[in-house]
């Protein structure tokens, strides 16, 4: 078989790790396999069955050899092409030296963005809020620990002429943090319109204000400047639908399609955006949330410990500096942002790889996930029913 050419590897592989291997003459295994299913094997000799012990090992070699390109190759040259694939191209951001401007940086996990450009070296640090004794309380904090100077902007995002106004006053910005959030965490049906158009107003179209008056600025500065940021606070709530979050959902998964199309428009001016998804993180909003969000909401959400607002605001840094756009906060998050990948944009060919190679099992996870989620709603309803 050997000698009138290659044999087709699968026959290969079956004679290498079969018993019948140790025959010697291929056209005898082919007889037995085929022909005398039955039949008990030829008697060998103790010599002729080392011998042909060794031929076997030498065939399995080979017929690993065969396999090798299928299990080498082809991951290589996915990573290869991927390597040539990924768009946009991979960016450093730096925060030494800039500009870092951020909303609703007076309270939790805003605040601990301030923090930190200060403590990585910004040269100027500004935080805007709706109220001045917040806002005028983080400055201390912030300066008291980084010795940094810190301004601060008090407007409102839902009011595009106080953002424009607040955004002229602090200057040409390299790293626009957006980061104002509300969440009233109800179903839709116990939901005022009002709440949820406060909701829509402050996260979705507030972003829009902030980004469009800031925009211009930012664009016209990049040259002497370098590249530029824009990140955003989405919330996994922004990834997948969760009960109770309804509106909140609705705001937080527009911001997604507004960051990917502003991307595109933006590339060629080097600003780079960003989208945080944060799991439940500790801060002064969350603790007003938990107090009263439904009790599926916190089945669902499943999570014994909250982030600190800290390693959020970490998480969200170490994305900006690598112009990541699609940032997790932890490994469920990571998960979930494989899972959800879609068509946002990935500079990262080894994050590209992940997203590929794992698809089709995620997809069983986050069924796996659903059906646990669907069987903790049917029971919830079927003690509330019970009860009454
Ligand atoms: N905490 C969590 O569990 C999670 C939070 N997120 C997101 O992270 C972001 C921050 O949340 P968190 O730190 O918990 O929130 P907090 O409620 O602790 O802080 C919110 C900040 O936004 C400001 N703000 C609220 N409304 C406005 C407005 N209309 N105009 C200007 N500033 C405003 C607040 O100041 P003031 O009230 O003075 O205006 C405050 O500085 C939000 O976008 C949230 O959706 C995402 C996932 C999880
Ligand atoms: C492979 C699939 C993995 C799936 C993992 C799914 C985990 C989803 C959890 C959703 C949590 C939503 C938290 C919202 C936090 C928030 O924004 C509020 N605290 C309001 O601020």
């Amino acid at each position: 078989m050997a000698k009138s050419g290659q044999p087709p590897i699968v026959l290969l592989l079956l004679r290498a790790n079969s018993q019948e291997s140790r025959d010697e003459s291929s056209r005898h295994f082919f007889y037995r396999r085929h022909f005398l299913k039955s039949t008990t094997s030829p008697p060998s000799s103790a010599t002729t069955s080392s011998t042909n012990h060794r031929r076997s090992m030498a065939d399995s070699l080979l017929a690993y050899l065969y396999f090798l390109p299928l299990f080498l190759l082809l991951p290589l040259s996915l990573i290869a092409l991927l390597f040539l694939l990924a768009r946009p191209r991979p960016v450093k951001i730096p925060i030494k030296n800039r500009h870092v401007f951020v909303t609703g940086g007076s309270s939790g996990i805003g605040l601990a963005l301030a923090h930190r450009a200060a403590s990585e070296g910004a040269s100027r640090v500004s935080i805007l809020a709706r109220s001045a004794d917040k806002l005028e309380e983080a400055k201390r904090a912030i300066q008291l620990a980084s010795g940094v100077d810190v301004e601060v902007f008090p407007a409102d995002v839902r009011d595009y002429e106080s953002v424009a106004k607040a955004v002229s006053d602090a200057g040409p910005i390299d790293v626009l943090i957006v980061n104002q959030g509300v969440f009233v965490t109800k179903e839709l049906e116990k939901l005022e319109l009002d709440e949820v158009k406060f909701m829509l107003d402050v996260n979705l179209m507030g972003s829009i204000n902030v980004i469009k008056a800031a925009l211009p600025a930012m664009k016209s500065s990049r040259k002497e400047h370098g590249p530029g940021s824009i990140a955003l606070l989405s919330s996994q709530a922004g990834q997948v639908g969760v009960y109770g979050y309804t509106a909140y959902s609705a705001s937080k998964f527009g911001l997604r399609g507004l960051a990917e199309a502003l991307q595109q428009e933006v590339i060629a001016d080097n600003i780079h955006i960003s989208l945080v998804f944060p799991p439940d993180t500790e801060t002064p909003g969350f603790a007003e949330e938990s107090r009263t969000r439904p009790k599926l909401t916190d089945i669902i959400v499943a999570n014994p410990s909250a982030m600190k607002a800290e390693e959020v605001a970490k998480k969200a840094f170490d994305g900006i500096k690598r112009g990541s756009f699609t940032v997790p906060c932890n490994f469920e998050g990571l998960m979930l942002s494989l899972t959800t990948a879609g068509m946002s944009p990935q500079r990262s060919f080894v994050l590209a790889f992940a997203e590929v190679v794992t698809a089709g099992l995620l997809r069983v996870v986050a069924l796996f996930y659903l059906w646990n989620w669907y069987g903790s709603i049917e029971k919830w309803f079927r003690q509330q029913n019970s009860k009454h």
